[in-house]
C-alpha cells in the first residue's frame, strides 16, 4: 500500500507512541503528513527535532484531516482524550488504540458515528522496526481499515491481527515481553559476573545469545524444546544449568508473569471500563 499520502496523527508521543511513529515513517508515511501531540513543549520539540514531523500540544488540531489517529496516552487518559477530539474526527478516520486494557467498544462508545476503530498491542521494539503487534478490529473497522493500519505499523516489524479476546493474554506474552527479556539479559550478564567476568564481556555475550537463539528459532522455525536438546550434551554441561533454572522454577516463574500481566490488563479493564 502506498502511504505517502495518508495523513497520521499521533496522540501521546511518549515511549510507544515513538516507537509507533519511527515505524510508520520507515513505512513510508511522509513527515510532512505527521502530526504528533504530546502534554510537554519540551516533549513535542524534541520528537520534532528527532524525526521532522510537525507537532502540536492540541489534540484536536492534530486530529483534523487525519486518516489514521494512532492513541497512545495512558489508558487512565483515553477517556478525556476521545471526548475532546470526537467531533472533529473525519468519518473515515481509523482510531488505532495502543492502550493496554481498553476495549474496542470502549472507545466506539466515546466516539460520534460509526468511527473504524482498531486495537493494537505493540511492543517497544518497534523503535527499532524487531517489534511485535497483536491487532484486533472493532465493530465498524473494514478490511480496508485493517489494511491500512497494517501498512502503518509495516515498519515496525512483525504483526498478527487476533480476537479481540485474545489481546490480554497476547500483550502478556508481547506487549510486556521485552520486560521480562531484558530482565533475562540482566540476570544473565549478572550471573557472568559472579563467575569472574567483566560486566561488558558477560553483557555482550549475554546479548549476541539472546539475539542470536531468537534469530535460529524464526529462520529455521524449529521448536524451541528441540533446539534446546541440541545444545544439551549428554553428560555435558548445558543439562547442569538447565537443571538449576528448572529447581529456581523459571518455567512456572514465566506463566505465573504472563498470567498476572493478563489479569492486570482485564483489571484496567474494569476499572476504566465499569
Ligand atoms: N511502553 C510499552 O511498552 C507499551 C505501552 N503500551 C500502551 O501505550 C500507551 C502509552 O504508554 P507509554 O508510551 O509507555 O507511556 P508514556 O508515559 O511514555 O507516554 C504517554 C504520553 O502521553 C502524553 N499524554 C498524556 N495525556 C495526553 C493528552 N491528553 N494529550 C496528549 N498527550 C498526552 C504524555 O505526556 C506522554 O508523553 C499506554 O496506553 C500503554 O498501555 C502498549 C504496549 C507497550
Ligand atoms: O506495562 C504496561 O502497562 C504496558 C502495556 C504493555 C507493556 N507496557
Amino acid at each position: 500500500m502506498n502511504l505517502d499520502q495518508t495523513r497520521l496523527a499521533l496522540l501521546g508521543t511518549g515511549n510507544m507512541g515513538e516507537a509507533v511513529l519511527a515505524g510508520a515513517l520507515r513505512a513510508g508515511v511522509a513527515p510532512a503528513n505527521v502530526v504528533a501531540t504530546s502534554r510537554r513543549a519540551e516533549r513535542v520539540a524534541e520528537v520534532a527535532a528527532r524525526h521532522g514531523v510537525r507537532t502540536t500540544l492540541d489534540n484536536v488540531e492534530a486530529v483534523r484531516d487525519a486518516d489514521v489517529v494512532v492513541v497512545a496516552v495512558k489508558p487512565k487518559d483515553v477517556g478525556a482524550l476521545l471526548t475532546s477530539v470526537g467531533d472533529a474526527l473525519a468519518p473515515h478516520a481509523v482510531v488505532v488504540s495502543v492502550a493496554a486494557g481498553l476495549s474496542a467498544a470502549f472507545f466506539e462508545g466515546r466516539l460520534p458515528g460509526r468511527q473504524p476503530v482498531v486495537r493494537v498491542m505493540p511492543n517497544t521494539p518497534a523503535a527499532i522496526g524487531a517489534g511485535m503487534s497483536a491487532v484486533s478490529r472493532g465493530t465498524h473497522a473494514t478490511d480496508d481499515d485493517v489494511a491500512l493500519v497494517l501498512a502503518v505499523l509495516e515498519g515496525t516489524g512483525d504483526a498478527v491481527e487476533v480476537p479481540e479476546a485474545y489481546q490480554a493474554a497476547s500483550g502478556a506474552v508481547a506487549g510486556s515481553g521485552p520486560a521480562y527479556m531484558f530482565y533475562v539479559l540482566d540476570a544473565l550478564a549478572e550471573a557472568g559476573v559472579a563467575v569472574g567476568l567483566s560486566r561488558d564481556l558477560a553483557s555482550r555475550l549475554a546479548v549476541q545469545t539472546m539475539l542470536g537463539s531468537a534469530r535460529l528459532i524464526a529462520e529455521t522455525g524449529e521448536h524451541p524444546a528441540l533446539a534446546r536438546e541440541r545444545v544439551t550434551s549428554p553428560g555435558g554441561t548445558t543439562v547442569q544449568g538447565l537443571r538449576a533454572l528448572d529447581e529456581g522454577g523459571v518455567r512456572a516463574a514465566f506463566i505465573a508473569a504472563v498470567e498476572a500481566a493478563r489479569d492486570r490488563t482485564n483489571e484496567i479493564a474494569a476499572e476504566l471500563e465499569g
